[in-house]
C-alpha cells in the first residue's frame, strides 16, 4: 500500500522559509575543508550540524579522528554521526546516510556575482551560495525532512543512522577506517540495511535520476625546483634554468587538446565496453543542449550524447588544476620562480586499479622531465586517492527511491552513473555489505566547485519531500536481498 504522504509534503511547503533559512545559517559558515586557516569553520560547521539534529531529539556524537596525515599540527574536523529516533525501533529498516559538511575554496575575486558566504535568491528562486548544492542542502535536506515528520505529526518510518564528514573535498580524510570500525558487530553503523548518499546531480535541470555508478580520482602533484630563490627575470631570465619552463613541458605531455590521455599503458587498464552497455546511453534523457547550460558554452570536444555521457561516465580523464608557487595576481610581476608544484588528476573507471595507475604516472612523468635534460629538480606524489565506484540498481533500495521520485516529480528516474567522485562510497559498499544509492538534490546547472554555486529553491524543497517520501518506501519495499 502506497504510504499516504499528503501531511508530510503540506508541512515541508509550510516551512520552506524557515528551512531556506537554515540553509543560509549554513552557507554563512566557510567550511573550507582545504585552507588550513579555515579549520575552525570547518569544525563549526559540524558543530551546527550535531545542534540542529540534538534540538530535534537525535542522539549525536562528534568523533574525533585524529591529525591530518602530512600536517600533524593540525586536527581533521569531527565526524558527526547520529541516530533517530534515539531509541532503534526493531520492527523498522535502519537507513545509513552520508553527506558532507565541508565545501570546496570560494573567493568573491573568483568572478562571483554575489558573496559566497551569503545565501542569495534570485527572483527565479535560484539560491546562490558555496555549498548550496555540494553538500549542505542536500545535508540540511535530512534535518529538514525529520522536523517535517516531528510537525506534521508523521510517524518516521525507518531507524535513521546519520555520518556526516568534514573532509570529503579534500579527498575524506581519516574516514575509511573510522567507517569500517563503525561497520563491525555492536558498533555505531552495525545495522544498516541499505545506505543513500544524496552527493550528487542530476544530468539535466528537469528529470530526476538514481546514480549506481562514480568515477574514482587520483590526484598527484609534480614539484620542480631549481634555484635558491625567485629570481628577477631581467637580471638571471635567458641564463638560469627556470622550473616554471620544465613543469609547463612536463605537464603539457600529459593530455591532449581532445582529452586523450597520453600516459602509456593507462587505456590497457580501461574495461572494454560491452554490447549490453551500449544502449543504455541512447535511452538516457539528455541532450548536449543540457550539456551546454551547464558547460556555460558550447565548447565541448564531442558534439555528439552518447560520447559526451561515455567521456563523462565510462572513460578516464586527466585534468590540469593549477601550478602553486606560480605568478597568478593581477598585473604583471617579472619574478622567476624558484619552486612550483604543478596540479592535476585522474577520474578513474572500471577496472584501473588505483596503483597500478600511480606506477604508469611515475614512470611517464619522470621521462618527461628527463627527457628534458633539465638541471633543475623534480618531485612526482599522490595527494589522495580514491576508487571508482559501480553497483546494483536492481534493489529494494532503489526500487523505493525510483517509487519516491515518481511520488514526488511525477517522472520515473533515469539511471545513471556519475563523472564525478565520493571515495566513501564504495567504503560504505564493502564495510556494511549493503547496497548504496546515490540520491541527487540538486541539477546539473548547480556548479559545484565552481563560481556561482547554487541549488534550486524547488530542488530544496522538493529534494525534502523526496528524501521524506524515499524513507517511507523503504519501509514498504518487501525484505530481499539484491
Ligand atoms: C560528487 C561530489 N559532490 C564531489 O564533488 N566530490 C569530489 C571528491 C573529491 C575527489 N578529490 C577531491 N575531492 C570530486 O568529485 O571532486
Ligand atoms: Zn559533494
Ligand atoms: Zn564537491
Amino acid at each position: 500500500m502506497a504510504p499516504n504522504l499528503d501531511s508530510y509534503f503540506k508541512t515541508v511547503d509550510a516551512n520552506a522559509e524557515a528551512f531556506i533559512d537554515r540553509l543560509r545559517k549554513a552557507v554563512a559558515i566557510p567550511s573550507i575543508s582545504a585552507e588550513d586557516e579555515r579549520r575552525q569553520d570547518v569544525v563549526k560547521m559540524g558543530m551546527f550540524l550535531k545542534s540542529q539534529l540534538e534540538a530535534l531529539g537525535a542522539h549525536m556524537e562528534a568523533r574525533p579522528l585524529g591529525k591530518q596525515p602530512g600536517k600533524e599540527h593540525l586536527e581533521l574536523p569531527p565526524a558527526i554521526i547520529g541516530r533517530y529516533p534515539k531509541e532503534k525501533d526493531e520492527s523498522k529498516r535502519t537507513i545509513l546516510v552520508y553527506g558532507h559538511y565541508d565545501v570546496q575554496p570560494a573567493a568573491k575575486v573568483d568572478g562571483w556575482r554575489t558573496e559566497p558566504f551569503e545565501l542569495s535568491i534570485d527572483d527565479k528562486g535560484r539560491m546562490y551560495g558555496r555549498g548550496s548544492t555540494d553538500d549542505k542542502g542536500p545535508v540540511l535536506g535530512w534535518v529538514n525532512a525529520i522536523e517535517s515528520h516531528q510537525k506534521a505529526g508523521v510517524d518516521f518510518p525507518v531507524n535513521l543512522l546519520m555520518c556526516f564528514e568534514g573532509m570529503e573535498e579534500y579527498g575524506s580524510e581519516g574516514l575509511d577506517d573510522f567507517i569500517v570500525a563503525e561497520c563491525k558487530p555492536g558498533k555505531f553503523f552495525a545495522d544498516a540495511d541499505a545506505v543513500c548518499i544524496s552527493d550528487n546531480y542530476w544530468l539535466g535541470t528537469e528529470k530526476p535520476c538514481l546514480t549506481y555508478g562514480l568515477r574514482g580520482c587520483n590526484y598527484y602533484s609534480i614539484e620542480i625546483s631549481g634555484p635558491g630563490q625567485d629570481l628577477h627575470s631581467g637580471v638571471f631570465g635567458g641564463t638560469a634554468a627556470e622550473p616554471m619552463t620544465d613543469l609547463v613541458r612536463v605537464m603539457n605531455t600529459l593530455v591532449d587538446k581532445d582529452g586523450n590521455i597520453q600516459i602509456r599503458g593507462l587505456s590497457e587498464l580501461v574495461a572494454p565496453v560491452t554490447k549490453e552497455e551500449e544502449s543504455l546511453y541512447t535511452n538516457i534523457a539528455f541532450t548536449m543542449d543540457d550539456f551546454y547550460e551547464s558547460l556555460g558554452s558550447k565548447s565541448s570536444i564531442f558534439e555528439d550524447k552518447k560520447k559526451t555521457l561515455m567521456g563523462r561516465w565510462r572513460y578516464p580523464s586527466l585534468s590540469l588544476h593549477g601550478i602553486e608557487g606560480a605568478f597568478s595576481g593581477a598585473g604583471a610581476k617579472t619574478v622567476i620562480p624558484a619552486k612550483v608544484t604543478g596540479k592535476f588528476s585522474i577520474r578513474t573507471v572500471p577496472d584501473m586499479e588505483p596503483h597500478e595507475v600511480d606506477t604508469l604516472v611515475y614512470k611517464h612523468v619522470e621521462q618527461a622531465f628527463d627527457s628534458l635534460g633539465s638541471k633543475n629538480k623534480m618531485r612526482c606524489w599522490l595527494q589522495h586517492s580514491g576508487k571508482w565506484w559501480v553497483a546494483s540498481p536492481k534493489h529494494w533500495n532503489f526500487t523505493a527511491a525510483a517509487k519516491a521520485v515518481e511520488k514526488v516529480w511525477g517522472v520515473q528516474p533515469d539511471l545513471t552513473r556519475e563523472g564525478g567522485s565520493i571515495p566513501v562510497t564504495l567504503t560504505f559498499e564493502q564495510a556494511t555489505g549493503k547496497n548504496v544509492l546515490l540520491l541527487p538534490m540538486g541539477s546539473s546547472t548547480d556548479a559545484a566547485h565552481s563560481i556561482n554555486e547554487k541549488l534550486d529553491r524547488r530542488n530544496y524543497i522538493e529534494g525534502i519531500k523526496l528524501l521524506g517520501a524515499y524513507l517511507h518506501y523503504v519501509a514498504e519495499e518487501p525484505m530481499k536481498e539484491a
